[in-house]
């Protein structure tokens, strides 16, 4: 697993604008090297103003959008167009605008006939994640090449919450979320194991209200109570802060270049 490394931005916007270019290149990237890419989308407002600023770049036209695949970390389980749906809020902040396949899109199940509850469905989407695992892939997920993350104010990423059972999961790639602290409280997640097959794990926060989950997370404490310091990328985990986000890391941590 990658040690994290860490990027401060003078603010928000400026963030999204710069992970949704450096976004743009991994992708193109990806593509350019195996004809394909995979990006796990996060729910949250830095998550929807990534995907925003990407929508506004000039560049994106630069991504094949039929060869992308995308998959989601967590949503939450509402019905399909439910106005608080992770993918409904993509869906407007991007996805509609772009030529992507359907096929490759792979959104989380909402509730139905099918998947009564958020465990059919955190099944469901497991046995999606193993069918789209390569050989190379090593394991019952694909090998991302980026999965995005926002984080908590509580140190949670995904809807994997500290001290909940969810974020002790070892076997299980996706797992049903029962009360989360979070509104609403049914959810579907990765597991931190799903989220620890992906090639990079970018971390997004914002905002001095994140200070002191970013200080934790990056000082030593352990996933249970601090969900976000499990999830590492197998080749990079990059922390993406604004300012305030930054404001109490240790000035060890912080780095030379940074506003
Ligand atoms: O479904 C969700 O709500 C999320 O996926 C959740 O994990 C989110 O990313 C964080 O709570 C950060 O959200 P903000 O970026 O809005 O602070």
């Amino acid at each position: 697993m990658s040690t994290p490394q860490i990027v401060v931005h003078r603010d928000k916007e400026l963030m999204a604008q710069a992970a949704a270019a450096r976004l743009i290149t991994k992708i193109v990237d990806a593509q350019a090297a195996r004809g394909c890419a995979s990006v796990v989308l996060t729910g949250g407002r830095n998550g929807n103003a990534l995907l925003a600023a990407l929508a506004a770049a000039p560049a994106r036209d630069a991504i094949d959008w039929s060869r992308l695949d995308l998959w989601w970390g967590d949503e939450r389980f509402l019905p399909e167009g439910d106005p608080e749906r992770n993918d409904t809020q993509a869906r407007e902040a991007l996805l509609d605008r772009v030529g992507l396949d359907p096929a490759r899109v792979h959104f989380m199940p909402a509730p139905d006939g099918t998947h009564e509850d958020a465990d059919a469905a955190a099944e469901a989407y497991a046995a999606e994640l193993a069918a789209a695992a390569r050989p190379e892939d090593h394991g019952p997920v694909p090998a991302f090449d980026v999965l995005l993350l926002g984080v908590g104010p509580d140190t949670h990423v995904a809807s994997l919450f500290p001290e909940h059972p969810g974020v002790r999961e070892t076997e299980r790639t996706v797992i049903g979320v029962h009360g989360s602290p979070k509104p609403p409280p049914t959810r579907v997640s990765l597991t931190l194991p799903a989220i620890r097959a992906a090639r990079e794990v970018w971390l997004l926060a914002a905002g001095e209200d994140k200070a002191t989950a970013v200080a934790m997370a990056l000082s030593g404490a352990g996933e249970v109570q601090a969900p976000a310091a499990g999830a590492r990328g197998t080749r990079r985990t990059l922390w993406l802060l604004d300012q305030a986000a930054a404001a109490q890391l240790p000035r060890s941590l912080y780095p030379p270049a940074s506003p």
